[in-house]
């Protein structure tokens, strides 16, 4: 039985001022019945360890350690509180041309760190235009995805580019069509593949998160956006407890 997951991605958001939103939702929800993850940015990690959530960084380092200014580890993040780590966002592939060995790299350094990678995938909207969509998934999921992955340690996140911070979702179908296809491919690679979460992210609302969360092979969110305030978050993580 996989556990649902509502996970939030503040990307280059959030002051120490903005932790008030993390206390309201530990208010509201510290007894959740599905699983919580925050990833603030790396500045905040050390003051929300006392949050009943588990925390997360939003990238690191494929190496251990080393003259690399600016970047972080896998085992810093550990070290400062963090049990997760987001790899290979599309704005991290976007902005630094992070290619499918990167993140698998990275990923890799998670787990060696002892962290659960949240692995990104999804194709962009000219990919989805001419009817490249699987087979963008199947060589991000070939090429991103280490052998040494499991439902331990690994939680894809299926994250269309189009959709990100946009207001525009995938239809229903589209997004059970890609799920279903993902499922497909961890089953057939990996002996637990069917244990793996897989979460959608895109422009996920509390308007429309009930219905996503309806899809089959649906095990949660990464939300970016309506992550930062506690008032557009709360709904989320009450449409997941609902539809677990
Ligand atoms: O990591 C989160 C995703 O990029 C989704 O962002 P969004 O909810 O603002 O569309």
């Amino acid at each position: 039985m996989r556990r649902k997951l509502a996970a939030g991605n503040w990307k280059m958001n959030g002051l120490r001022a903005d932790l008030a939103t993390l206390h309201t939702l530990a208010e509201r929800h510290s007894a959740a019945q599905v699983d919580i993850l925050l990833c603030p940015p790396a500045t905040l990690i050390g003051a929300c360890t006392d949050l009943p959530f588990a925390i997360g960084g939003q990238d690191c380092h494929p190496n251990t350690s080393g003259a690399h200014t600016g970047d972080i580890s896998a085992a810093m993040l550990a070290d400062a509180g963090a049990s997760h780590v987001i790899t290979g966002h599309s704005e991290r592939r976007a902005d630094h041309g992070e290619t499918d060995a990167t993140v698998a790299a990275k990923s890799q350094a998670a787990y060696d760190a002892g962290l659960q990678a949240v692995i990104c995938i999804g194709e962009t909207l000219n990919e989805r235009e001419t009817g490249k969509t699987l087979s963008v998934i199947d060589q991000q999921l070939a090429g991103s995805i280490p052998d040494s992955s499991s439902a331990a340690n690994t939680i894809i996140a299926y994250e269309p580019v189009w959709a990100i911070g946009t207001g525009k979702v995938p239809t229903l179908d589209q997004i059970g069509e890609v799920h279903a296809h993902i499922r497909a491919r961890l089953t057939a690679r990996f002996s637990d593949g069917d244990d793996m979460r897989i979460l959608y992210g895109g422009s996920v609302k509390g308007s429309n998160a009930a219905d996503i969360f309806g899809v089959a092979d649906v095990d949660g969110a990464l939300v970016g956006g309506a992550s930062l305030k506690a008032d557009d978050f709360s709904p989320i993580i009450s449409a997941l407890e609902a539809s677990a």
